[in-house]
């Protein structure tokens, strides 16, 4: 049928949250109608985040008991320098914590005041490391993103006419690398085209400016050239994958999502001169070069983890459950971000809730009436996501989107039924729901611990 079966049976189960009405109601006020306040223990579905919420293998496991915890050289290292090349096709990797951990070094490293990074569309953390350094976020992405309606099958590409009017308007010199997400978080999980990526590479190329990738979720962007893009529907997921970071100097990378880990990431380049300079920020902020913050079982747990990303049959179910999900939206008129990206499907919060201005924070008050109507978790990623720029004042994306987030080999198809089935219920009562106003707003990245009231 449509939607492939589960390529695993279940070893371990966690039992989840069965809660009441009244129980969700308190713990959604508790957390100022934020759902990234809510306890774990308090969520039924959790569709939060597909960061770091995977399910890792027994593989992976047992990885996790051969530990190498040695201080320096650790064997785990070698094993994932050796996966990062071998997969990737880079020549040199730093682990990190997470993905921050990678965007904060380079950021330091390559960007000084003045300059400007172009990419496909914003990501919070990405921008936020960027504009700490003195950068300025430049969106270059093309116009069909900023539209939920189009179903442009590489809604992630880079429109080469805005790049090269960039950089004429600021010159090549100012513009430390082209940011180039696979696939677009905030566009809807959407993915760039393997012409795109040449296409950039080769431009950058001409201006001797550097691609660096955000590769958090590539192995999905692999999985759509191969379903999408003319030419590679017989070629293997690695050998598309390699193919695609071919077409860069680099990645920031979130070990949390495609590679399968609970915890890590890394830097990869292959210019030495930039890894040298790497290796002596690196030991200031996350620890030797051969660990970066991790212990020798997340590096072990994220090496294998790299190698069964690339497994067809994981990709495929994994693409599989999500399009299962947009599709029953779909099917019942609900409002969505088409196509179906990688990772989530994305309500259309301004079509969901057409009588909330933006400034009341449609996105998070649907957020929290999902939550309270069936225990599912999601996440805003709409104008309280966005933030406010140097004048204070709220940056108002097009996308003013609720993400449903799959992660990675956890849940069934019934539960995505459930989840599909209170949203579809929620539809019908929308009137009812109303905007909200902040209660408590932090400077940076305030959507993390903002909180609300109803107006
Ligand atoms: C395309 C892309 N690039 C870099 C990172 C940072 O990686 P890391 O530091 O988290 O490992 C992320 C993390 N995305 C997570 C977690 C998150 C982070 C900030 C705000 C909301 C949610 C999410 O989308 O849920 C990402 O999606």
């Amino acid at each position: 049928n449509k939607y492939v079966a589960e390529p695993y049976k279940v070893k371990v189960v966690e039992p989840i949250a069965i809660t009441t009405w009244e129980q969700r109601k308190k713990a959604i006020e508790e957390a100022g109608y934020n759902t990234f306040l809510l306890r774990s223990k308090d969520v039924y579905i959790d569709l939060l985040t597909d960061s770091g919420t995977t399910a890792m293998s027994d593989d992976q496991w047992a990885g996790m008991n051969l530990g190498d915890e040695a201080y320096a050289g650790s064997e785990n290292f070698y094993n994932l320098l050796k996966a990062v090349k071998e997969v990737y096709g880079y020549e040199y990797v730093i682990p990190t914590h997470q993905g921050r951990g990678a965007e904060n070094l380079l950021s330091q490293l390559t960007i000084k005041p003045g300059d400007y990074i172009p990419g496909n569309m914003y990501f919070t953390t990405t921008r936020a490391h960027q504009e700490l350094n003195g950068g300025t976020f430049r969106d270059v992405i093309i116009d069909e993103a900023h539209d939920s309606d189009s179903e442009y099958l590489f809604k992630g590409n880079i429109c080469l006419d805005k790049l090269k009017s960039l950089i004429e308007e600021v010159g090549a010199e100012k513009i430390p690398y082209i940011c180039m997400a696979v696939t677009v978080n905030l566009a809807g999980g959407q993915p760039v085209s393997m012409q795109n990526l040449k296409d950039v590479y080769t431009l950058a190329g001409e201006h001797h400016i550097k691609v660096m990738f955000d590769a958090t979720r590539c192995v999905e962007n692999a999985y759509f050239i191969k379903k999408r893009e003319a030419g590679y529907e017989n070629k293997s997921i690695a050998e598309i994958l390699k193919e695609m970071m071919s077409y860069s100097d680099g990645c920031t990378m979130s070990g949390k999502k495609d590679c399968l880990v609970n915890i890590g990431g890394f830097l990869a380049m292959n210019d030495e001169e930039l890894y040298t300079k790497a290796t002596q920020m690196v030991v200031l902020y996350e620890g030797m070069p051969s660990y970066g913050g991790l212990a020798g079982r997340d590096m072990e747990a994220m090496a294998r983890g790299i190698y069964e990303s690339i497994d067809y049959h994981y990709i495929h179910h994994r693409i599989s459950q999500v399009q299962f999900l947009g599709d029953k939206l779909i099917e019942a008129g609900v409002p969505v971000v088409r196509p179906i990206g990688g990772h989530a499907v994305f309500l259309d919060a301004k079509k969901f809730l057409p009588h909330i201005e933006q400034e009341k924070f449609p996105a998070q008050s649907l957020a929290a009436e999902i939550y309270l109507k069936s225990g599912v978790r999601t996440m805003e990623r709409g104008i309280v996501s966005a933030g406010r720029d140097k004048n204070g004042n709220h940056h108002k994306p097009e996308l003013e989107l609720v993400r449903l987030t799959i992660p990675r080999r956890v849940y069934s198809y019934a539960h995505l039924e459930v989840v599909a089935d209170a949203i579809i219920d929620l539809y019908q009562e929308r009137e009812k729901i109303k905007g909200l106003e902040f209660v408590y707003e932090s400077p940076v990245l305030r959507f993390f611990t903002a909180r609300f009231k109803h107006v």
